[in-house]
């Protein structure tokens, strides 16, 4: 189990390092466009889940939505700082 936080720690050293094999880095290199079709794509899996599946269905879908925007967040160089000040 690891936190937000946690993840967007992970995805930076990922991003650093390039490691094959990476979900991540693939993600990173396939450009912006196609990071946001992802994330609409999740965050539809999302809405979807919310009307009609299970409490651990919609979890695991909001997770993927969580990990969509990390991506996205990384790609433009965002820190966890710029978006926690709107918070
Ligand atoms: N939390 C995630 C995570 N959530 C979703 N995904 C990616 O999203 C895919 C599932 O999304 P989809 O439902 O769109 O499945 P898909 O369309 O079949 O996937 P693709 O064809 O797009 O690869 C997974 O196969 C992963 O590639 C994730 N990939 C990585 N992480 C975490 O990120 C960290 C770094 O991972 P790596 O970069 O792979 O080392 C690790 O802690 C991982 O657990």
């Amino acid at each position: 189990m690891k936190t937000f936080d946690e993840l967007f720690a992970e995805l930076q050293e990922r991003a650093r390092t390039r490691p094959e094999g990476s979900s991540t880095v693939a993600a990173l290199e396939s450009g912006v466009h196609a990071q946001g079709k992802k994330v609409l794509e999740e965050a539809g899996e999302v809405w979807l889940a919310a009307e009609h599946e299970s409490d651990e269905e919609l979890a695991e879908e909001i997770s993927q939505l969580l990990y969509r925007l990390q991506v996205i967040m990384l790609g433009r160089g965002l820190s966890l700082e710029d978006v926690y000040r709107y918070l």
